[in-house]
Parts: structure tokens; sequence; C-alpha cells
């Protein structure tokens, strides 16, 4: 069987053109644009390409964004003076901040700082206990979230399957088990300590890798006609980015696969846009 590719380089797009269209609503209505801001503290040059990409594709959709670079030995309180400043700036909908952050800047302060409505990644203590808790008005993390969307493109409803989650990080992993949960799939969290991942992966309808080990999920252990959705984002020495599963083989077996590139990271940002503009609507709705 040779998979479907699910391409997310494609349906990024569509969500961007339907941001757009929200944003253009907005605009209308309130007589300016859903703002954005990032900050990034520091020189990971990851992050500035990835921070990059985020300003260019929310201009792309209508949206002001705006970059607030800190310097690489910014302190806690620096970080936090900078989200305090943005939580308080009416023009601004959505506050993302770019990690990793600098060692000794304390990451977990720094996120609970930031206000929920404007939480855009979804990674406050507050949006984390709403969607633990079926809660419909939180903010959902991007990645997960795009996922859910790219399984719903390729005509995959996880009512009733059985989905194997590979990894178990808070921006990753747990969201996903749960918003899988919520969509009613019977849902398994694998991670390192995992007996037999390949006797779990076997049996998934569905299986979302998000383990950050180069090409770990072998297309052996793929189920017939499961959907394999591939977070992974290893860059190997020779340059080339590979995913966390083994795709050329895992694509013989699956019914839809994402690739990487132009899988799940494109999705990423193009939900951190729906994030926001919605996040405008719902501050606005809540005045
Ligand atoms: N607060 C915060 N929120 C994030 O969402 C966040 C973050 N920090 N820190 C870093 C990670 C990483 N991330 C990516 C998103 C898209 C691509 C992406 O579009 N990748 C392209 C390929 C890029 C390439 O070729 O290197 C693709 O998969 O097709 C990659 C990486 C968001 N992150």
């Amino acid at each position: 069987m040779a998979a479907e590719l699910i391409d997310g380089k494609a349906i990024a797009a569509k969500v961007r053109g339907e941001v757009a269209e929200k944003v253009r609503a907005f605009q209308a209505a309130h007589g300016r644009a859903p703002g954005l801001a990032v900050v990034r503290v520091g020189h990971d040059p990851a992050s500035e390409v990835y921070v990059r990409g985020k300003i260019k594709a929310s201009g792309e959709t209508g949206m002001v964004s705006e970059e607030h670079h800190l310097p690489e030995d910014a302190s806690t309180s620096e970080v936090l003076a900078a989200v305090e400043r943005l939580n308080a700036d009416p023009k601004i909908d959505g506050i993302l901040v770019q990690l990793p952050l600098p060692k000794q800047v304390d990451e977990q302060t720094v996120l609970d700082a930031i206000a929920p409505a404007k939480d855009v990644d979804g990674f406050h203590l507050i949006n984390a206990g709403k969607l633990l808790s079926g809660r419909k008005d939180g903010v959902r993390a991007c990645t997960p979230f795009g996922i859910m969307r790219l399984l719903r493109e390729a005509g995959c409803d996880p009512a009733g399957k059985r989905a194997v989650v590979i990894g178990r990080s808070n921006i990753v992993g747990k969201p996903m088990a749960l918003l899988l949960l919520e969509a009613n799939a019977t849902v398994t969290v694998c991670h390192s300590r995992t007996r037999d991942l390949a006797e779990e992966v076997a049996r998934a309808d569905i299986v979302v890798a998000a383990i950050g080990r180069p090409e770990l999920v072998r297309g052996a252990w793929i189920r017939e006609g499961a959907y394999v959705i591939d977070v992974g984002m290893n860059r190997l020495e020779s340059g080339k980015l590979v995913g966390d599963v083994e795709f050329a083989a895992a694509a013989q077996r699956a019914a839809a696969i994402t690739p990487v590139p132009g899988g799940v990271g494109p999705m990423t940002i193009a939900m951190l846009l729906s994030n926001t503009v919605d996040a405008a609507n719902a501050r606005i709705a809540a005045k």
C-alpha cells in the first residue's frame, strides 16, 4: 500500500486563508488588526529562523506583529518585565515567548506570567488545565491542535481508534493525548521507558511520533492502514532534516503519512496565527 501524503504546507496555506478572512472581519469591526508579539531572548540560530517565519506568516494574514529581542544575558525579571508590558498593551492579542530560553531565565515563571487570554502557544497552566478538564474555552497548544486538523483533512476520525502518542512533553505529547481522547480515541502514551515500543506501535490506528530521535519508529512497526503523524525535526550531520519515523518504509504500510519537512511544522505556525485571531475575538467578547 502506498500512503497518501498529508500535505502540511497546503493545509497550512488553507488555514492561513481562513485566518486572513477572520483578520479582515476583525479589522472591519474593530478598526485595527489583531496583534501578535514574539519575545526572543539571546541568539539561538534556530530560534532566529523560526521567529522570522512566524513574523512573515502573520504579516501575510494582515495581522500586526512585533518582535521583542532581549540580550543573551537577560535576567528572568527582565523577561518578565517585557511580558508584563505586552500583557497590558491593548493592541497585543497574542504573546509568544520563543523557547528555549537561555539557562539563567526561569522558563516556567516566564510562561506563567503571560496573560492566559494572550497565551497563543497554549503553554500557560490555566490553558493546560482547561484542556485537561475538557473546557472548550482555553487556548490549545499549536502543534497538537494542528495535528488534529491534519487528521481531519486526511479523512481520519479518531473516534474509537487506537492512538499511540510517542513522547510525553508538555508542549506536544501530553496535550496531544488529551486532544485525541477528547476526540474519542483510545489513547496510549509511550516514552523512553516504554517496554516494547514496536508492539505498542503495531496496534495503533494513529501514530503520533514526538520523541526527537531520527527514524526511531521503524516502517515495519506500522500497522497496515494506519495514520502516521511525524512531529520529529532532526537535523542530521549531512544537513538533511529527518523525522522520528522511517518515512519511506512507513509509507509502504500507512494509509496516510506526514512528511518532514512540509508536514507538522508549517501547521504549527498556521495554528499560532489561528489562535491569535481567536484570542483577539475572545478578548473583545469578554469585555
Ligand atoms: N514558544 C514557542 N512556540 C513554538 O511553537 C516553538 C518554540 N517556542 N520554539 C521552537 C519550536 C519549533 N517550532 C517550529 C515550528 C515550525 C517549523 C517548520 O515550519 N519547519 C519546517 C522546516 C524548517 C526547516 O527546514 O528547518 C517544516 O517542518 O516543513 C519548525 C519548528 C516552533 N517552536
